[in-house]
């Protein structure tokens, strides 16, 4: 699925009116009524008291369309115009004369906000039709303080189409916002639902048709970021030949670890093994050997020349890469004089293999991204935010502000593979871009970022493409994260939980494939 901006929207929206010829007072119809629909399904309870906000845009139509399909089903909800009808306008003004004609029940904003106030002080559900994707700056008079009124209140809080005072477009609340419990949103998710602000008021979010379907986006030649979904992962998941044998299932590589990070390497090689690699070497510093040693029992260990608790850039030979199909370098990997040059070296010995570079991995080709230009294979980098900000000289506040964007521009220049991790992981490679709506903060622990550049090693050593190998790996990583947390409780997830849990998604998975 797709993921729009405002005038992206509009411009699917109106080639459906002008092009294909359905009216926006129909797409309005639909839309209210599949927002009535949900709540009749969600409160059965006729006598249930429901507030519906009604704002001044075609946002407030959608909540007339929605206040008057509630009443036709026997609910008697209090529907709020919160503007002069005189400021009504197009398909709002239209839906207005219905609500009015049918002689259905409206309160107005002159009534005064404390008696609006009463109103949603006993209300089990709120309807949010105050503002959709039409806003523009910081939330005003009187909406800023109806805004904060619903969220001072217990009520189960419906968002239609998005919650108001959030920017379609950045994620960013300038002011206020409705928090919402769930956001039905038409046609396509926004993008601002997955930046800045947006995740935290947007709340379950459900994506609903309203016959404006996403291909129309693919016959106006839109190069949209798509939703990783599940449907999305299964495809992207690489197959499993019922005779393969461990070579089939090929062989990642796993270079990293120090000695004040002997776990991380761990973390990615039973990662890789536990998502279906068929081998697995695990390249350490030989001063760890003794611990990796005592805790490893699936991958082959090679130990590499070291100094000071770290590789010392030597020992980096041919027969390290032979018939291996992916390379990891970075997890634990620490940072050491001699870094850049053992990756350039690595990169060197290589033909054109896939290679995800992690963690201080980053940090030791931040001054060598020409180099990952050149090379023949794919380059997966997986930074955090404070990663990128080392890669790009920029700000993390910067990053934050348009994750979509920096990672897209940085994959773009340097011709590599991107997994910008955080509060909804961006992938961005040359050919596309990937929101990855799922995880958590459960996820938000060290170790974690090996157990997924594991499971990207994996999937590419199992032959997956670079792109799908992400898409597959962020998708299991993340719902793992949030399966985990059912079972252990958000305090109590940790990496081994998510490689475990991670087998009860795959298992999923595959009987879908
Ligand atoms: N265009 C279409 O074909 C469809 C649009 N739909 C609905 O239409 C919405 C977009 O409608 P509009 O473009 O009319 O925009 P909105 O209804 O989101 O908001 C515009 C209205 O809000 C006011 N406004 C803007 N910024 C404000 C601020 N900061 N503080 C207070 N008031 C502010 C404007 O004066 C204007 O009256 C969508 O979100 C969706 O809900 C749906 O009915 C489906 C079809
Ligand atoms: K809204």
């Amino acid at each position: 699925m797709k993921i729009v901006k405002r005038d992206e929207m509009l411009n699917i929206e109106r080639f459906a009116i002008e092009e294909i010829g359905i009216s926006g007072a129909v797409l309005m119809e639909i839309a209210g009524n599949q927002v009535a629909d949900e709540i009749i399904r969600s409160y059965p309870d006729r006598s249930l008291p429901i507030t519906i906000l009604v704002g001044s845009g075609n946002n407030g139509g959608d909540g007339f369309v929605i206040a008057r399909r509630l009443f036709d089903a026997g609910y008697n909800p209090a529907a709020w115009l919160l503007v002069d009808p005189e400021k009504l306008q197009g398909d709002a003004l239209v839906q207005y004369r219905i609500h009015t004609a049918r002689q259905l029940p409206l309160h107005s904003i002159e009534e005064g906000l404390a008696r609006l106030d009463e109103d949603l002080a006993s209300s089990e559900a709120v309807i949010d039709a105050m503002l959709g994707t039409g806003i523009s700056g910081a939330v005003r008079e009187p909406f800023n303080h109806i805004i904060e009124m619903v969220n001072g209140h217990g009520a189960h809080v419906f968002a239609v189409d998005l919650p108001s005072g959030l920017d379609c477009d950045t994620g960013r609340v300038e002011n206020v916002a409705i928090r919402a419990d769930e956001t039905f949103t038409f046609a396509l998710p926004k993008r601002g639902f997955f930046l800045q602000d947006g995740p935290s008021v947007i709340g379950r979010l459900e994506v609903k048709d309203i016959s404006v379907p996403g291909t129309l986006a693919d016959r106006l030649g839109m190069e949209l970021p798509e939703l990783i979904t599940e449907q999305l992962a299964v495809q992207a998941l690489p197959g499993r030949p019922q005779f393969g044998h461990k070579g089939t299932f090929g062989h990642a590589l796993v270079i990293g670890g120090s000695k004040p990070f002997v776990g991380a390497p761990l973390y990615s090689a039973h990662a890789a093994y536990n998502t279906g690699a068929g081998l697995v070497t695990l390249a350490i510093p030989e001063e760890i050997y003794p611990v990796i040693a005592g805790q490893n029992q699936l991958a082959l260990i090679r130990t590499l020349p070291g100094a000071e608790g770290h590789f010392n850039g030597e020992g980096v030979e041919a027969d390290l890469f032979e018939k291996v199909g992916a390379v990891a370098v970075g997890p634990g990997l620490g940072r050491f004089d001699a870094g850049e040059a053992f990756i350039e070296e690595i990169m060197e010995h290589l033909d054109d293999q896939p290679i995800i570079i992690d963690a201080d991995g980053l940090y030791h080709v931040k001054d060598r991204l020409e180099m990952l230009s050149r090379y023949r294979g794919a380059v997966i980098l997986t930074p955090h935010p404070g990663e990128m900000a080392t890669l790009t000289g920029r700000t993390v506040a910067d990053i934050e502000a348009d994750r979509i964007t920096v990672a897209e521009d940085f994959a773009r220049k340097y011709q590599v593979h991107l997994v910008l991790k955080g509060h909804r992981t961006i992938i961005a490679t040359p050919e596309g871009t990937w929101v990855n709506p799922h995880g958590n903060d459960a996820l938000a622990k060290g170790g974690s970022g090996d157990v997924l550049t594991g499971m990207i090693a994996s999937f590419l050593a199992q032959g997956a493409g670079a792109a799908e190998a992400m898409q597959a790996a962020v998708y299991v990583h993340a719902a793992s994260g949030e399966r985990a947390a059912q079972k252990y409780s958000h305090y109590g997830v940790t990496p081994g939980n998510i490689i475990e849990t991670g087998k009860e998604m795959l298992k999923e998975m595959e009987g879908k494939k």
